[in-house]
């Protein structure tokens, strides 16, 4: 039965989903240790931001096939982990989106207006019209740090409010930002000039304590700030003396250090200028839903043996792309699969040469599903699409890629694996067809035209009469049936190959009793 752990509060449209291919527990609130001692269970896990996805964690999944977590960030899972574990772990990048941009909008609104202050002395049964006045949005300008998704949101509303909007972000074009109608700035200019500045970009070993009390002492002391995008970007105890010291006039967060907020922190002591928010960017009804359903179907589709769509560790590999590579994909997974049956030895190049129509895909997933083929036979259903490409560094193969915009001889051009192991080099190439079928075009660079098969056997031969027979008479010997025969060759009683379709697999005696024929230069028995 596939099972599949919810451990944060998820919106029922996604337990729905899940429900159709699994059987989902809902288990909220478990300590580390009591997730520790279930993870083996199971074949997904589901989360927010609330369940931390260790490396210990990952080490007890016994099954565990897919991590989903139902929003963006993926800080609260170990992701070098999971990858190396063969698990993917997929989110959903844009179903909060406009909840977190409109939360931060939201804060600035709070902040210009004392509306948190202002509420809290009506309760009190305070009417203090003076203490809480405000200032006007209109005409300031806005500061934004990230101009993902949720950044460029916010400075479109800005914008629409009468700001004008700055921003940084390294990895934004100046045509990008101009659509955006923001000026880029570099990040200390941004902190001086801006009346408010507003975090959107994610939480890195580059990112963490960027806003010290260095910068903040940079910016007017008239300015805000808020942060909705992750803690651990501002410096808690600098923004807290910052706010004592009247160096800005307030700020407003979201997000923390270490979550929950601790009692203690120095942020709960602060006595004014600062609204606090336990994490609610993405709360609300229509993001919640969004992130549910986006990341719930994604976890359906992996159980079921289909791709995701927004994988975080196999970038390049959206559903998309696998949709659309289906035949390509399935080429270089067999090529990979045949070129390590045939080689006999450790690989320690592997040559993927994109020929055609192939080298005008992205080649990232094509080389992924190589080596997938590749380490199949020595890793069986432990190597996936996820740890592909990190087992193979890990093994020491050097992976070079090389495009080709040109292949006379295939319409659809082709792919080609040159291996070179301890044991000396091999190449196999194949093409797709118009109707999507395969077909391996030559072996050791003799030309061949066969279809793969489950079961084959492949030699090197001397080019002789009878020797083909011999084969024959040898597997009607012990029972295996054949299907199909290819023979190449380059020169007339030369040397040749042949591949061999057969019903079963070949014995290792029977390989035994081939290899030990006249004029057999190698044998090996195949199975895709
Ligand atoms: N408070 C909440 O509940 C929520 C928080 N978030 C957080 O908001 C942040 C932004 O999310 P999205 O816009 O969806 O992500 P995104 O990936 O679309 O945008 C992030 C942007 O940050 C930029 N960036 C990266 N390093 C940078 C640096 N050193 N300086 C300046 N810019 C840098 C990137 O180039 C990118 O444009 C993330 O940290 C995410 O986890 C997202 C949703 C809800
Ligand atoms: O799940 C949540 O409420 C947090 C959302 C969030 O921080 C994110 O999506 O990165």
């Amino acid at each position: 039965m596939t099972k599949v752990l919810v451990s944060d509060p998820i919106d029922q449209a996604g337990i729905d989903i899940l429900t159709q291919v699994a059987q989902v527990d809902q288990k909220v609130g478990l300590s580390p240790d009591q997730l520790k001692n279930i993870i083996g269970e199971y074949d997904g896990l589901m989360i927010r931001s609330g369940t931390q996805v260790t490396s210990d964690v990952i080490s007890e999944a016994k099954k565990l096939r897919i991590i989903g977590r139902a929003g963006v960030g993926v800080d609260n899972v170990d992701v070098p982990t999971a990858t190396r574990k063969g698990v993917l772990v997929v989110n959903s990048p844009g179903g909060n989106t406009i909840a977190a941009a409109e939360h931060a909008l939201a804060m600035m609104l709070a902040l210009s207006r004392n509306i948190p202050q202002a509420n809290g002395s009506m309760f009190a049964g305070g009417w203090d019209r003076k203490k809480y006045v405000g200032n006007e949005l209109y005409k300031k300008t806005l500061g934004v740090v990230g101009l993902g998704k949720i950044g460029s949101h916010v400075a479109k509303v800005a914008n629409a409010m009468g700001m004008e909007v700055i921003g940084f972000d390294p990895f934004v074009s100046n045509e990008r930002a101009q659509q955006m109608q923001v000026r880029l700035s570099d990040i200390e200019e941004l902190f001086k000039e801006s009346d408010y500045v507003t975090l959107h970009l994610p939480r890195t070993p580059e990112t963490e304590n960027l806003v010290d009390i260095d910068l903040l002492r940079k910016m007017k002391p008239t300015a805000r700030l808020v942060n909705c995008a992750r803690g651990g970007i501002i410096n808690e105890n600098d923004l807290a003396n910052a706010l004592a010291e009247n160096v800005i006039q307030g700020a407003a967060i979201d997000v923390y250090a270490k979550e929950p907020l601790a009692e203690n922190s120095p942020l709960r002591a602060v006595k004014k200028g600062l609204v606090l928010t336990p994490h609610l960017g993405a709360s609300t009804v229509e993001a919640q839903q969004n992130v549910a359903i986006d990341v719930a179907e994604q976890i359906r589709d992996v159980l079921l043996g289909l791709p995701a769509r927004s994988a975080v560790n196999i970038p390049g590999l959206s559903a998309e792309i696998m949709d659309s590579l289906k035949p390509h994909l399935k080429l270089a997974e067999t090529l990979g699969l045949l070129v390590s049956q045939i080689s006999g030895g450790q690989i320690q190049k592997l040559e993927v040469r994109l020929q055609g129509e192939f080298a005008q895909h992205p080649s990232q997933p094509l080389v992924i599903a190589t080596l997938k083929g590749l380490l199949t036979s020595a890793l069986g259903d432990k190597i996936n699409y996820v740890n592909a490409s990190l087992e193979a560094k890990g093994r020491g193969i050097d992976v070079v890629e090389i495009k080709d915009e040109l292949c006379p001889e295939f319409a659809r051009g082709s792919l080609q694996l040159d291996s070179f192991s301890d044991k000396g080099g091999h190449s196999v190439s194949g093409t797709v067809f118009g109707d999507g079928d395969l077909g391996i075009t030559s072996i050791d660079e003799y030309p061949i035209n066969f279809v793969p098969s489950r079961h084959m056997l492949f030699t090197r031969h001397r080019d002789m009469p009878g020797i083909i027979g011999q084969i024959g008479s040898l597997l009607g010997k012990y029972n295996v049936n054949i299907a199909s025969m290819q023979v190449g060759r380059r020169i007339v009683r030369g040397e040749a190959v042949m591949v061999l379709s057969i019903d079963d697999p070949i014995p290792s005696e029977l390989l035994g009793s081939i290899l030990s024929m006249q004029g057999i230069n190698e044998a090996h028995s195949v199975t895709l």
